[in-house]
């Protein structure tokens, strides 16, 4: 069935993308659900046709999003409304799942999974997002009777009636009352896989942190990140963002926080010379630019990024090479990567980069004279970047880790390899868990003389705007996003000896 649109409910929207004027009682249209509205609204049609793409097609909700938004022409607004509701609906599918249970007289597996969706996303209006529940039934039954057809109206709305009956607080409590395991209780709560849970508790004292800031890490995983910004140093300036309503970033210089929309009509955005990057990105680059290398060569160092792809770090640390005059490598097996990667260095002086396409595994074959710096940003879970991927979690299983352990362990042995006498190898995760990050470090360096594990945590201080950001522990740092607001990046800094 073609959907069709109707306008004028953008109109009640906010600025955020946030229905305006709910009342705090609970109104339902006094239509029967057959006699209802049959047109989608293009804000709710985007979202669940991200939701679609996820479950059935294995898509990235974050490269989805802007094709259908771009597809059914939303305004900023609506914009915004689509992504808060498609990326919620995902985040919370653990909870709104569980509170589903209670209210359909079937097992959820067997709905049919476009139902599933819809009442997903009607769930996660009701319960997150301020919108009155009669629009949230009336606008998920029309949409489900445009895209899906008739048949489900009268199970939606049945279905949501009853969710919107409690408050999201209550069903909470409903859900993970006489639950005695604490993984369970902030599974529930927080809606993440009890294995992340229990990971995420395990890396928090692996760290040095305490197993009670549990609740704390997996709201920030829920919570939209803000969009962080990074001046090229010596080609980009923050004025125009500045200018356009972002602020100075707190932790890292030449960085901002940039809450006012589509980032992209920014000239300087557009042009390169500002890109987004994590602010905990940017702290582990500059860190390993900023750690003292014994004898570095006259002539300028040679630095490697061994897994470059798409070129974030890449691109910061080209900047700063530039400044010094010295020189970077990029290397990145994937081809369609690596094009991103010479995307992402075209702001900066093209005689001080190159990319090399190839396994990084065998990287000291092609670069016999070794390099002074290397960083190793190892293929991971992504377990620390869970708030950017709302469907990773979801998606990730244990069985990842045993899977890239060899890779990650076979990139740095071979970083260590080839890395020059006095030079530095920085290993990053954007994961905090111990198989990807300590584990690694440890079982690389067993067996291995002359080679020193250097205080990251005290090179990430040096290089934060405070000058004591806590990420240190044994050597390495780790960075969380309930305290720093970055990814949760993981660093090891490794010199070897002249
Ligand atoms: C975490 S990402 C790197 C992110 C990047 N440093 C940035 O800041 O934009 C890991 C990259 O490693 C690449 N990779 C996978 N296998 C690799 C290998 N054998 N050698 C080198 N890189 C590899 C992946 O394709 C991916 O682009």
């Amino acid at each position: 069935m073609t959907p069709e649109y109707r306008s004028g409910e953008s109109s009640r929207r906010n600025e955020r993308g946030r229905e305006r004027n709910r009342s705090g009682e609970r109104k339902f249209s006094a239509t029967a659900p057959g006699e209802r509205t049959r047109r989608a609204d293009p804000a709710r049609l985007v979202a669940f046709e991200v939701l679609r793409a996820v479950a059935a097609d294995d898509a990235y909700a974050n490269l989805v999003l802007p094709t259908s938004i771009r597809k059914h022409r939303l305004g900023r607004q609506d914009a915004g409304f689509a992504t808060e509701l498609a990326y919620g609906a995902l985040r919370g599918q653990g909870t709104y799942d569980a509170i589903l249970s209670l209210c359909v007289d079937r097992p959820l597996a067997q709905l049919d999974p476009a139902v599933l969706d819809a009442l997903r996303l009607g769930v996660h209006q009701l319960m997150a997002m301020r919108v009155p529940p009669h629009a949230a039934l009336d606008q998920t039954v029309g949409l489900a009777r445009a895209v899906i057809g008739a048949g489900p109206s009268s199970l939606i709305n049945a279905v949501l009636r009853k969710v919107s009956r409690k408050s999201f607080a209550e069903w909470l409590d409903m859900l993970t009352e006489g639950v005695e395991d604490p993984v369970r209780v902030s599974s529930l709560r927080h809606s993440h896989p009890e294995w992340i849970v229990r990971t995420m508790r395990q890396s928090l004292v692996n760290h040095g942190r305490s197993v009670v800031e549990i609740d704390d890490l997996l709201a920030a995983d829920n919570a939209a990140p803000v969009v962080n910004l990074v001046a090229l140093p010596g080609i980009g300036e923050l004025d125009e963002a500045l200018e356009a309503g972002a602020r100075a970033g707190e932790l890292v210089a030449d960085s901002a926080l940039f809450a006012a929309g589509d980032v992209g009509r920014l000239e300087s955005v557009r042009s390169g010379r500002i890109r987004v990057q994590d602010a905990g990105s940017q702290l582990v680059a500059r860190a390993l630019a900023a750690v003292e290398v014994d004898h570095p060569p006259e002539d300028g160092e040679e630095w490697l990024d061994l897994c470059a792809g798409p070129g974030g770090k890449s691109a910061l640390l080209a900047a700063i090479a530039a400044q010094r005059g010295y020189r970077l490598v990029a290397n990145e097996p994937a081809e369609h990567r690596a094009a991103l990667v010479r995307q992402a260095l075209a702001a900066v002086d093209p005689a001080v980069w190159s990319v090399r396409v190839g396994d990084g595994r065998s990287i000291g074959e092609s670069y016999p004279g070794g390099f002074d710096r290397i960083l190793v940003d190892a293929p991971c879970t992504g377990l620390g970047a869970l708030r950017r991927r709302p469907e990773a979690r979801w998606r990730r299983q244990p069985s990842d880790l045993a899977e890239l352990g060899p890779l990650q362990r076979a990139l740095l042995a071979e970083a260590l390899e080839t890395v020059r006498p006095g030079g530095v190898v920085a290993y990053v995760t954007c994961s905090p868990h111990p198989a990807e990050t300590t584990a690694v470090v440890q079982d690389s360096l067993r067996g291995r003389d002359g080679y020193v594990l250097l205080d990251a945590g005290q090179v990430l201080d040096g290089v934060s705007k405070s000058g004591s950001l806590h990420a240190g522990h044994e050597s390495t740092a780790q960075l969380w996003p309930h305290v720093h607001g970055t990814d949760a990046m993981f660093l090891a800094l490794i010199r070897r000896a002249t």
